[in-house]
């Protein structure tokens, strides 16, 4: 990210550049911060040095950044592409915020309907989407999707249900919140918020067994605190 904000900062002073495009490789735009050098974190040390603080400088530059997203972007990488101001997906870009899974959630605006792939929507519309976009990793095809089969739509409300339950308890509690919060709340409020919660997130047993469990390649054991 330090590289990446120095470079942006480059382009943005120079007069001869007129916008910039961002991208990764064909497997990953970006697979989210690096989970190794988060788990030994505490939230003293993501509260103290401000783990997140420059990680927005995206968003202040001037000229437009067009996200090209191959593959993977997922958790801060997806943040990533949704702070730019534009995204062209390829056809099999996958966007996700699947924090959950470590037993945290997204701290860098996941849970706000700011960015591009949600300009389109109106902010106070319908939030369902992004219920559902928290924790989950699918393809830009889902936003097409009209309704469900009414013969399945109960079997398939209860398998998300199943599949929720199957998260640490505090850190859904906490997506939940920071969901709600940036529903309530003006923009850069709702991402205040949402990072305050991410940090909490580092006083839990949930988020350091879920980092270590991806690490150790094996499935978290939730102690739901
Ligand atoms: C603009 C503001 C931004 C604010 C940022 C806020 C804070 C951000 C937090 C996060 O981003 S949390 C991380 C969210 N991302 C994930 O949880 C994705 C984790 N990765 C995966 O699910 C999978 O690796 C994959 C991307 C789906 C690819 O799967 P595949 O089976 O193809 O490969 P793997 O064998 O799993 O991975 C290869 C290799 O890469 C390592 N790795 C993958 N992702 C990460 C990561 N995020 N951090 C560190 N390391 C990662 C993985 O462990 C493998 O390592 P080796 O086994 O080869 O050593």
């Amino acid at each position: 990210m330090s590289e990446l904000r120095e470079a942006l900062a480059t382009f943005d002073s120079d007069p001869g550049v007129g916008a910039m495009v961002l991208t990764g490789s064909e497997k990953a735009f970006a697979a989210g911060a690096d989970i190794a050098e988060m788990q030994p974190l505490t939230f003293q040390s993501c509260y103290s040095q401000q783990f997140l603080g420059n990680w927005d400088a995206i968003s202040r530059i001037t000229k437009p950044v067009i996200a090209a997203v191959n593959g993977y972007a997922l958790g801060g990488g997806c943040e990533v592409a949704m702070v730019c101001d534009i995204i062209y997906a390829g056809e099999k870009a996958q966007f996700g915020q699947p924090e959950i899974a470590l037993g945290t959630l997204p701290g860098g605006g996941g849970h706000s309907e700011t960015h591009q792939s949600h300009r389109e929507e109106p902010r106070h519309g319908d939030d369902r989407h992004r219920r559902e976009d928290v924790g989950s990793r699918g393809t830009l095809a889902r936003t097409n999707q009209q309704g469900l089969p009414t013969e399945s739509l109960v079997d398939e409300a209860i398998q998300l249900g199943e599949r929720i339950s199957g998260f640490s308890k505090i850190a859904v509690a906490m997506c939940k919140e920071a969901v709600n919060a940036a529903e309530q709340l003006p923009l850069n409020e709702g991402l205040k918020y949402e990072k305050k919660l991410f940090y909490s997130s580092f006083a839990t047993d949930d988020r350091r067994e879920g980092m270590t469990a991806f690490l150790e390649k094996r499935t978290p054991q939730w102690a739901d605190c």
